[in-house]
This record gives C-alpha cells, sequence and structure tokens, in this order.
C-alpha cells in the first residue's frame, strides 16, 4: 500500500504502519492513501487507485469533499487531536489581545545602549492594558476547542456566552454550567468585550463575522480568529480598525492589508504547531487509515458515515454507492446470481452517499466485484480476503 505525504507528518503517525505492508513518498503517481495537514487538495488530479484521505487535523476545507465522494475516496479527520494546543494559544491570544506583551516585546528588542533597564522602566507605562477576569467573552462554535475555550476562559474568571445551535450532545455535557447560552450571534457582538470563533469554514459560516456584526460589537472589542481567515470579512474588518473600533484582533491567518495596523498581532497558523498535537494528530490518521485499507471500516469520516464492524466471514464487499432507492436489493441480488449468500450485511448513508458492508463465505473474485462498481449509482466497490 503506497500513502502518499502532501505535508510533513509526525514521525509517531508513520510508526503506526506495519513497514513490511505499507510505503510512503512525497512523489508517488499511484497511491492507496494520501496523509495531508494544510496542503490545498482542490486541484490534484486524484488516481483511481486512491481509496482514502486523512487529514491529520480538523479543517477539511482544503480537501475537495465532493469531488472525494463522487470518486469513492474516504476522507477523515482527527476530531479534538489538536483541541489542547488551539485552546492553549487561544488563552495565550487572550492575554495578548489586551496586555501589549508582543508590542513591549519588540520594543525591548530595539532599544540599544549600555543600560537598557533604565529605558525599559522609563518607557513601560506605553505598554499597559487591561486584564480578562471579569469581562465578557463571545465564542463562536462550541466544538472540541470551543469548549475547551470557554472552560478555560471562565476558569480564568471571564464572563463566557456560547453560540452554537448545533452543539454536540457531548460537548454540552463538557461546557461548565457558568457559560451562558448565546441563542444568536447578535447576543454574542453586542455583549462581548472579546470575541473568539471556532467554527469550520464552508460556505454556511463564510464571514460569519460580517461587516454587519462587527457593526454590533462594542468599541474597543478584541477579536481572535484561530480557526479560518475566511470566517471573519476581511475587508470589514480592515475598514473597522480604519475606524479605529477595534481594540486588536488576533488572528493565526494574517493577511498583508491586515498586517498594516499595530493592533493587529498576525500568528503563522500555529493553532496546531506543538509536538504532542502533531504527533496525536498524526497517530489518530495512521489508525484510520490502516483500519478502512485493511477492514474497511470508516472511523471519524467526514464524508461517508462511520461504520465499525469485526469482519467474521472469510470475504468483504465494500461498497460506496449513492444513497439512491434500490442499491442494496441490485447488489444482492448480482451476489445472488452468482450462488452467494451474504452472511452479515451493514449499510448506513450520510447526505447524498451511503456506505454498505457485505460478507459473505462464498468465494467472490475481483472480477465480480469491479463489475459491481461499474452497476449504476455505485461509486466504489472493494474485496477484502481475510
Ligand atoms: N489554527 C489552527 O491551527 C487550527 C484551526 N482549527 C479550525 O478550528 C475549527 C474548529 O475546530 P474543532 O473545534 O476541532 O471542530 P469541531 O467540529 O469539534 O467544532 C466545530 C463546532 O462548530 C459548530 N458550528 C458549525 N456551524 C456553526 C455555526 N454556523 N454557528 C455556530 N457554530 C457552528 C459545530 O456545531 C461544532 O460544534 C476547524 O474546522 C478548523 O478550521 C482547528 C484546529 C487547529
Ligand atoms: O487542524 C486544523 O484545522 C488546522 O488548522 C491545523 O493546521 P496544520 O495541521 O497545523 O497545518
Amino acid at each position: 500500500m503506497k500513502v502518499k505525504l502532501f505535508n510533513k507528518i509526525a514521525e509517531a503517525g508513520i510508526q503506526q504502519f506495519d513497514e513490511t505492508k505499507y510505503s510512503f513518498s512525497e512523489d508517488f503517481d499511484d497511491y492507496d492513501a494520501i496523509m495531508v495537514r494544510s496542503a490545498k487538495l482542490h486541484d490534484v488530479a486524484f488516481p483511481a487507485s486512491l481509496k482514502c484521505i486523512a487529514r491529520a487535523g480538523a479543517g477539511v476545507n482544503n480537501i475537495p469533499l465532493d469531488k472525494c465522494s463522487e470518486q469513492g475516496i474516504v476522507v477523515f479527520n482527527t476530531p479534538g487531536a489538536n483541541a489542547n494546543a488551539v485552546k492553549e494559544l487561544v488563552i495565550a491570544a487572550l492575554i495578548l489581545s489586551g496586555r501589549k506583551i508582543a508590542q513591549g516585546v519588540n520594543w525591548v528588542k530595539s532599544l540599544e545602549g549600555e543600560d537598557i533597564s533604565k529605558a525599559v522602566e522609563k518607557g513601560k507605562s506605553q505598554f499597559v492594558g487591561p486584564e480578562i477576569a471579569g469581562k465578557k467573552l463571545g465564542v463562536i462554535g462550541l466544538g472540541a476547542i470551543g469548549v475547551q475555550v470557554a472552560n478555560a476562559a471562565a476558569a480564568m474568571d471571564m464572563e463566557v456566552y456560547g453560540y452554537d445551535p448545533y452543539i454536540s450532545v457531548q460537548a454540552a455535557w463538557t461546557l461548565k454550567s457558568r457559560i451562558h447560552h448565546a441563542k444568536d450571534l447578535k447576543t454574542i457582538f453586542e455583549e462581548c468585550d472579546y470575541i473568539t470563533v471556532h467554527v469550520p469554514y464552508m460556505e454556511a459560516t463564510k464571514n460569519i463575522v460580517s461587516a454587519e456584526g462587527i457593526a454590533m460589537m462594542k468599541d474597543g472589542v478584541r477579536v481572535l480568529n484561530f480557526a479560518r481567515g475566511g470566517l471573519v470579512d476581511d475587508e470589514a474588518m480592515v475598514k473597522a480598525l480604519q475606524a479605529g473600533k477595534i481594540g486588536s484582533y488576533v488572528t493565526d491567518f494574517p493577511t498583508n492589508a491586515l498586517m498594516q495596523f499595530d493592533n493587529v498581532i498576525g500568528v503563522p497558523h500555529l493553532g496546531a504547531s506543538t509536538p504532542e498535537s502533531e504527533e496525536n494528530c498524526a497517530v489518530m490518521a495512521a489508525k484510520e487509515i490502516m483500519d478502512y485499507l485493511e477492514n474497511g471500516n470508516i472511523t471519524h469520516s467526514v464524508n461517508l458515515p462511520d461504520m465499525q464492524i469485526t469482519q467474521e466471514t472469510k470475504y468483504r464487499i465494500c461498497i460506496i454507492n449513492k444513497n439512491i432507492p434500490d442499491m442494496i436489493s441490485s447488489v444482492s441480488t448480482a451476489l445472488g446470481n452468482h450462488g452467494i449468500n451474504i452472511e452479515n450485511m451493514a449499510s448506513k448513508g450520510k447526505k447524498d452517499y451511503a456506505y454498505t458492508i457485505l460478507e459473505t463465505n462464498d468465494e467472490v473474485s475481483e472480477e465480480l466485484v469491479q463489475r459491481l462498481q461499474e452497476r449504476e449509482g455505485i461509486v466504489m466497490a472493494r474485496l477484502i480476503v481475510k
């Protein structure tokens, strides 16, 4: 099995694989799997041999999900595996956004002369900045990262408002009871002194921090973006910065236009850049790839349903099909016509596509599975023989 690496992946992840079965390169033309971090895959022509892509991280906006589904490629991410790394950086950014630490540090570096300690004491008053305790923080998106940020900020005595109309049961259980439930974005924009965004980037969330939203914010508001550049309307942010409305903007996604302002702190997309998080993500991604390639099991897919079943028969047929009527009956009839008795079967849909596992002890040939793949509505069929 060939795994193509589109980014540097932590060694601990690569070590999960049995080296007698897997090889790794950045240069393969034909390959079975991709491991990737933030490299953009939108313009990559995927070979027919590609079966899955594992994003060692959370955001999948660098991957063409529709194209992957159409081509029968399962896309995984690693939920929560880098959340602590992002939370710690966001807490640092909350403090950096008020206390003028970055500016002060730069100033100290610029000092010259024999005894800079005198200049430090004389000049420090220009770097006074407020504490976060007692201030209101709005958290947009209460997933793996947002919940951790909300809880950590509450522990630092901030008054926290959380907004997430799609919050998972797990996240809701984990959230400290003293986090206020904001029922709309307006509440976050109007009430909060600090606002941080933690939603995935997609069509529905593009510019979730919009010109309209920024206009509702308090003067001197501090905004943090450690999720994706396109979630904040950059043009509106630049205008608000020019108008002096924004106290500071700390972003992991700096642009030229933003960096002309002294009160913008640009971080070079460091949210997940810790050894711990890189390792967690790589190990989780490696396990997802191996379980899919070797067993046909799907865990943490963003475009297909999850399915984990222990193989009980010699032959397992894995199928990705369009989520339309008669797909299962058409496959089972085709197998029945070849005298193949289905011992176990599971099928689950997710939006436009579905995943089906069929198991049998009757002999199944690669040719038959190839013919299944040619049937209308089936985008991928694969045989696993144990
Ligand atoms: N700066 C960095 O290095 C990193 C950035 N990220 C970014 O952070 C994002 C979030 O990561 P996780 O918390 O791990 O993902 P997650 O999937 O656990 O959480 C996302 C949350 O956003 C919520 N959401 C979706 N649409 C929403 C909307 N319209 N309004 C409010 N909430 C909405 C979902 O219900 C979910 O609870 C990622 O998609 C990625 O873009 C993630 C990791 C590292
Ligand atoms: O996990 C994410 O969504 C991230 O943004 C982290 O990106 P990276 O893996 O550090 O390039």
